[in-house]
């Protein structure tokens, strides 16, 4: 699985570096700006939309979640559920909403999920609490007609983490519906976790080799089911070589399981501008996922 098992320690550190990799902003300022970004879109959203914020869907002070309705929602409405980046280890939900207003004013509700991240989290415990979180929304909400999954970087790798759960482990009370997602857009994430352990992302994480092959999608692509979700694999123009090459990977081997997966190749952006934008009801990848939301 890929050649970075002959690249330097300098190499691969670069190559999972994300912010050295944008002709926008220099390394030093571009995780501030996507902070500084995704929070006041997150506040604007907030302000515009009604809302659920801080839902509980487990025991854990990080097992909460914030909903943005519909601005119509008096009947059922189709849900995107945003999974976070920030390498497991930073960002959080109540910067996550800023993706709601181009999707809200379509009737489509939006959540934010929260999960414990490092060193707090354990990665399989993150992988739980997501999943967890989709069981509890089918669960409360009989409203939701549909979801959809979206993460960023390490979002997308605990959404593709979702799409192959055994949802009988789930089922509390036998007839609780499953909650199985309609469609998933995983943006430049990471589908391999072998390299990383070879990285400073692994300080915080502390994830031993099995625990990162046991986490790896890319180690666990099953063959397609009949109810399998239509899966679109973003990555940036801007991402690093290792960031685009694992997208290509895992989108191909999907494809060769029978999903059915397209793989959109984002020209003029990079790893955070490619998911900041979705704040824009112009951008392309807005217009995408209604349009995916729409046709089911
Ligand atoms: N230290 C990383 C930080 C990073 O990758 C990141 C930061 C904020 C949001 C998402 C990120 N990437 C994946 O989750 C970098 O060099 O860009």
């Amino acid at each position: 699985m890929g050649g970075w098992r002959d690249m330097s320690a300098e190499a691969l550190e670069d190559q999972y570096s994300p912010s050295r990799w944008s002709p926008r902003l220099d390394r030093d300022t571009i995780i501030d700006a996507h902070l500084a970004v995704t929070a006041a879109g997150t506040e604007r959203a907030r302000a515009s939309a009604q809302t659920s914020l801080h839902v509980p869907y487990g025991k854990g002070d990080g097992e909460k979640l914030d909903i943005y309705f519909p601005t119509d929602h008096s009947g059922t409405f189709p849900v995107l559920v945003y999974i976070h980046g920030g390498y497991w280890q930073c960002l959080s939900k109540d910067e996550s909403g800023f993706a709601a207003p181009p999707l809200v004013s379509q009737g489509v509700a939006v959540v934010a999920v929260g999960y414990d991240t490092a060193p707090r989290g354990h990665m399989d415990t993150m992988v739980l609490q997501v999943r967890r979180s989709l069981a509890f929304l089918v669960e409360q909400y009989p409203e939701i007609r549909g979801i959809y999954l979206c993460g960023h970087s390490a979002g997308a790798h605990l959404a593709a983490m979702v799409l192959f759960t055994d949802w009988t482990e789930f089922h509390v009370v036998p007839d609780i519906k499953v909650p199985l997602p309609s469609g998933a857009v995983l943006v430049s994430g990471v589908y391999d976790l072998e390299p990383i352990l070879h990285t400073y992302v692994n300080d915080a994480l502390n994830m031993s080799r099995e625990v990162a092959q046991r986490n790896s999608p890319m180690r666990h692509v099953a063959p397609a089911v009949p109810a399998a979700c239509e899966v679109l694999v973003v990555v940036a123009q801007h991402d690093s070589p290792e960031f685009r090459r694992q997208s290509q990977e895992y989108s191909q081997a999907l494809r060769a399981a029978g999903w059915s997966v397209s793989l959109l190749d984002l020209a003029g952006v990079d790893h955070f501008d490619v998911i900041e934008k979705l704040s824009e009801n112009s951008y392309i990848l807005t217009q995408v996922i209604l349009n995916m939301i729409s046709r089911a």
